[in-house]
């Protein structure tokens, strides 16, 4: 290829060459690089090492992944004039002058937020367009032209139209200024984002953190951070995005996952499941496990050598009593006691003329005298042998949860068949929750750095203080959509959320652009709104392919719909097959019969495997180039309430990216209609 030195895309592609021959000179750099001499210790060495391979996989260069995808150039008055390429990592010259600047650093945020109205000191914003890994195309906006005019970027466009195959991807290149500003926003506050469907709350929630662990690495490399979703068909799904970003330490769980203390094998009907996610029952469980702490009641001796310390009953009382008034954790109090028991007796010794030292109080505290009465006063307490009791012993309830819960929820908390021991319960994933609790309340949680809660809507109160004591000193990036709660627990408003999560000062922001849904589609999914979740806004699609949306009644329904499946596989993309999750095996029956394979949510989609059969109930979160929607009134059908119905149905209608295709033979929900 001749490089024409006027040509602006082979200057541009001479930059590209030149940033890729740098990174690769970088990486030879961290390859050359002899420890041997550095450090004599073999546990050092290894541990070097591995930050060098690291190293080395975080410079590699990806034949698909651009390195570049904007330029930047300032105002003579600002930064000199210059010019930077924005990229997902910074490059640098044998010199060390950047090459390539990271999307995180300052410099780079005029990219995202720059405007006509606000030039922030750029005169030129170009975008590049890449087809494989090729430097195809660029994209100019002059800010401070008036001349010029305001025109919607054609690769934005092209972007949020690719087909969607395989995992998600990241969005580096094309994050709009209110995504921006929830990405950038400081690491010491909780940030609480609403937004419909497709608004693109995960993508700016996964770039928060990558963000976050750019401005803030060496405090969140010892704290940690966490990314929590609702299933690990979804987590599957997004896992990719950070590791793209060059990120590779966050973790990701479940809620269950964090409270998995039992095993799980019970399933608890909507009623009780609600009592055992109500706030309420935090009270209950610190009552209960306060109850094990009793007063003293006869006097404590202890003798060393020939003499005898007495200390009386009241003194004991009185030292129990104030550790039961301080608010610290049953275990940290329990730990506690014999110390303030043993100083009561130094104090003694003192007054007898006697000159004790530490030493002394610590061979006290652990004197069998006083041994015995911590074992009688505060005894340890097992959390999950507490929430059995609970659960089985109606008086034991009864005397905790009076003034808290009403009889008919005590009794709906009750089991029926009271299990024999810890390990034999059938434990339910809500009981899981309150055991973490009572664990809590005996021993502190660890905190995290940050924390981010994808599709937080379905949380109840209890699992929002599960995920909050993993984040009391750090802070969290809630993510949901009021309107897609599907549980029976399902959040109302934010600030309740917010309140039990522990962080009632989060900002709440909106997003409202919808990146995902056609125009046509999200229409007819919003006629949902007012009958599920009056008062929130529709989501305006930002897309301009306007999509197809068709509805077909049929009479023989598992046949028109392996029909549509074969219809939208002739196109490229991925399918979603979406369906009650009682009509999964007919339908999974059908496509066997008609010789069409298909993977289930969370098995990653390639060019070869593109249709999944996805359950309503796995919907969330999830995307689908083309989605073939089997029956809606079954969807609706299969939840035990109306409006958990029609949000399940909300939910699927709004998973398509580029056309929903809706086959039915009961009549449409009227909804709908
Ligand atoms: N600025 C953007 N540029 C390009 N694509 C975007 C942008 N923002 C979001 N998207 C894309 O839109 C789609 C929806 O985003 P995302 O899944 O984050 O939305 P969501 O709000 O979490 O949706 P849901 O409520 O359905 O879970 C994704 O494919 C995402 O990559």
């Amino acid at each position: 290829m001749s490089v024409s030195a006027t040509d602006p895309l082979d200057r541009e592609r001479a930059h590209l060459t030149a940033s890729r021959a740098a990174l690769r000179a970088m990486r030879e750099d961290v390859e050359a690089l002899d420890i041997k001499d550095v450090t004599a210790n073999w546990v050092n060495s290894l541990v070097l090492q591995r930050q060098i391979d690291d190293r080395i996989k975080a410079l590699a260069d990806l034949a698909h992944t651009p390195l570049f995808f904007g330029r930047l150039d300032y105002l003579p008055p600002t930064q000199h004039g210059q010019r930077f390429y924005i990229g997902r990592r910074h490059v640098h010259d044998a010199a060390g002058d950047p090459m390539v600047i990271d999307w995180r650093a300052p410099v780079s945020q005029p990219f995202y937020r720059a405007s006509r109205k606000d030039p922030q000191d750029v005169r030129l914003r170009r975008r590049f367009g890449y087809t494989g890994g090729e430097l195809t195309a660029y994209e100019d906006e002059h800010l401070t032209d008036p001349s010029e005019a305001e025109r919607t970027s054609k690769l934005l466009q092209a972007e949020i139209e690719r087909p969607r195959v395989g995992p998600m991807r990241d969005i580096v290149a094309t994050i709009q200024p209110e995504q921006d500003a929830i990405v950038r926003s400081g690491l010491s506050g909780t940030v609480c984002v609403q937004g419909g469907p497709g608004t693109g709350k995960t993508a700016v929630g996964l770039h928060r953190v990558a963000y976050l662990l750019y401005a803030h690495r060496e405090r969140l490399a010892r704290t940690g951070t966490l990314v929590i979703g609702p299933n690990r068909s979804f987590l599957h799904y997004i896992e990719q995005v950070l590791p793209a970003l060059g990120e590779l330490e966050v973790q990701q769980a479940t809620v269950d996952d964090l409270v998995a203390h039992v095993e799980v094998r019970g399933e608890d009907p909507a009623a009780t499941a609600v009592v055992k996610g109500d706030a309420r029952m935090a009270q209950v469980l610190r009552r209960a496990l306060r109850s094990h702490v009793t007063l003293p009641t006869e006097p404590l001796m202890v003798v060393r050598g020939s003499r005898r310390w007495r200390v009386p009953a009241y003194e004991l009382e009185e030292i129990v009593r104030e550790l039961l008034d301080r608010d610290i954790r049953y275990g940290a109090a329990r730990d506690a006691l014999p110390q303030r028991i043993a100083h009561t007796v130094l104090v003694r010794m003192e007054q007898a003329g006697e000159a004790p030292d530490d030493r002394v109080q610590d061979a006290v505290a652990r004197n069998a005298a006083v041994k015995a009465v911590v074992k009688e006063c505060w005894p340890q307490v097992d959390p999950a042998k507490l929430v059995l009791r609970l659960l089985s012993d109606a008086d034991f309830l009864a005397e905790h949860a009076a003034g808290i819960l009403t009889d008919d929820e005590q009794r709906l908390l009750l089991w029926t068949k009271p299990p024999r021991s810890v390990k034999s319960a059938k434990w339910s994933a809500a009981d899981a929750v309150l055991i973490d609790e009572a664990k809590d309340l005996v021993e502190r949680t660890h905190s995290l750095g940050h924390v981010v809660l994808d599709e937080a809507q379905d949380l109840s109160p209890m699992q929002y203080r599960a995920v909050g004591r993993r984040c009391t000193t750090g802070s969290a990036t809630v993510l949901g959509d009021l309107a897609q709660g599907t549980t029976p627990w399902a959040t109302e408003s934010w600030t309740q959320a917010l309140g039990h999560l522990g962080k009632p000062d989060a900002a709440v922001e909106e997003l409202t652009a919808g990146f995902r849904v056609p125009k046509e589609v999200i229409a007819y999914a919003s006629r949902l709104l007012p009958h599920m979740s009056p008062g929130l806004a529709e989501v305006r699609s930002v897309r301009e392919n306007p999509g197809s949306l068709t509805i077909r009644h049929s009479t023989s329904l598992d046949e028109d719909v392996v029909a549509a499946c074969r219809e939208a596989l002739a196109r490229e993309g991925s399918i979603g097959l979406i369906a009650a999750d009682t009509r999964v095996a007919a339908l999974a029956k059908a496509l066997e019969a008609a010789g069409l394979p298909y993977l289930s949510p969370g098995e990653e989609t390639t060019a070869d495997a593109r249709l999944t059969l996805v359950p309503a109930s796995l919907a969330k979160g999830l995307e689908y180039d083309y989605v073939v929607l089997d029956d809606p009134s079954a969807v609706v059908a299969a939840e035990p309430d109306e409006r958990t119905g029609l949000r399940r149905l909300y939910v699927a209608l709004t998973r398509a990216v580029s056309g929903l295709t809706i086959v039915h033979d009961a009549p449409l929900p009227e909804q709908l209609t």
